[in-house]
């Protein structure tokens, strides 16, 4: 069977700094060591129905693994570190805590980070823009006050490495450059743990990689 083929941005907005959520996809194949292929789709493409076929929302990532057709980058993770080891404890109870994390990451953390962004991008030039990105901020502190007091001094949220950490730091990694997470040292110290690790470094070359040579570059 050909190895699964994932979609990724012919050209991502953010210049290959992986950003887009097929990073943390390659990254799960990376960490389980399962070789993946890549097809460029441009943002038109994406909207077309071909696509909406695999993403009925029109976007990227999708994962096409044999007869098996996925979307949700925490779908796709999840379905990586259920039929490989490496990811995910093999003891019932810390693999639930695991998975329990990576809905922590995409339910609970993510989503006032987006909302941040979605206010620098879309409402800087509203009146209400400072105040409205102050309590945006306020809110993602919340959250990251949380979390670090309960990762304390760990190296990973519970025990070894999981799939639950690789969504929480490919989470936090949006909030990239000085910031809010430097209010954060055992936050910012565990996404530099997680950027050290070389399945990370080889997910993020093969994204800069694929970047370089679909984006017209
Ligand atoms: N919940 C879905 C969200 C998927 C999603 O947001 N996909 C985005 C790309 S990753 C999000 C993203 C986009 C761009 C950057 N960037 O920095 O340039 C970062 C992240 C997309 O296809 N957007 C096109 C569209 O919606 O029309 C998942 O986790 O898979």
């Amino acid at each position: 069977m050909p190895p699964p083929m994932i979609t990724a941005f012919a050209h991502s907005p953010d210049g290959g700094q992986g950003m887009a959520r097929d990073m943390r996809v390659r990254w799960a194949f990376e960490e389980v060591g399962q070789p993946y292929r890549a097809r460029p789709v441009s943002f038109a493409a994406m909207k077309a129905p071909a696509h909406r076929t695999l993403h009925p929302f029109g976007q990227i990532p999708t994962c096409e693994d044999g007869d098996l057709t996925l979307f949700e980058s925490g779908a796709i993770v999840l379905h990586i570190a259920s039929r490989h080891a490496g990811l995910l404890p093999v003891e019932a109870n810390a693999r639930a805590r695991a998975i329990g994390w990576m809905f922590a990451a995409l339910s609970t953390v993510e989503p006032p980070i987006l909302d941040c962004e979605a206010a620098r991008y879309l409402e800087k030039d509203e009146p209400w823009f400072a105040p409205r990105l102050r309590a945006a901020e306020d809110r993602v502190r919340g959250r990251l006050g949380d979390l670090s007091l309960r990762l304390g001094r760990a190296d990973w949220l519970d025990g070894g490495f999981s799939a639950g950490d690789l969504m929480m730091a490919d989470v936090l990694r949006r909030l990239g450059g000085p910031g809010l997470l430097d209010e954060y040292p055992n936050l910012s110290a565990y996404v530099a743990r997680a950027e050290a690790r070389p399945a990370f470094r080889r997910a993020f070359a093969a994204q800069r990689a694929f970047f370089d040579a679909h984006s017209g570059r």
